[in-house]
């Protein structure tokens, strides 16, 4: 089964918290990956995560990297448009390399919970 990838902004770290208690079910029973220091964040509401790079170390090319060899289903990356980012080329090339292989990606809650509910129906039936 193909994974999820979480990641989230700092402005943007606590939504993804709130996000993924509320949807646990979901993200109980599939593999995730995140950033790392997404990832602590993850693991600390109990869940378990791969955790790779932080984002401004690699994070994010690595998810980049999965996203080109089809192995992720979807991508929520909560991104803070009111911060500056010194890796926003890693962060360009990912979305970029969802669009090129046509893998969901989610930038904001709203989209997100949009998008879970469709991998709600194709995970649990
Ligand atoms: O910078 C990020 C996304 O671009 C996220 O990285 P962290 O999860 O390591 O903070």
């Amino acid at each position: 089964m193909k994974g999820i990838a979480l990641i989230a902004h700092d402005g943007k770290k606590a939504e993804m918290v709130a996000f993924i208690k509320d949807h646990s079910e979901l993200f109980t029973q599939v593999k995730l990956v995140a950033t790392g220091t997404t990832g602590q964040y993850v693991q600390q509401t109990g869940l378990k995560v791969k955790k790779l790079l932080s984002g401004p170390k690699g994070g994010d090319a690595q998810i980049a990297s999965l996203v080109a060899e089809g192995k992720l289903r979807a991508v929520i990356f909560f991104r803070d448009p009111l911060g500056k980012h010194p890796h926003e080329p890693d962060v360009q090339m990912l979305m970029r390399l969802c669009d090129l292989h046509n893998v969901a990606l989610a930038t904001n809650p709203s989209t997100a919970r949009l998008l879970v509910k469709g991998l709600e129906a194709e995970f649990m039936g």
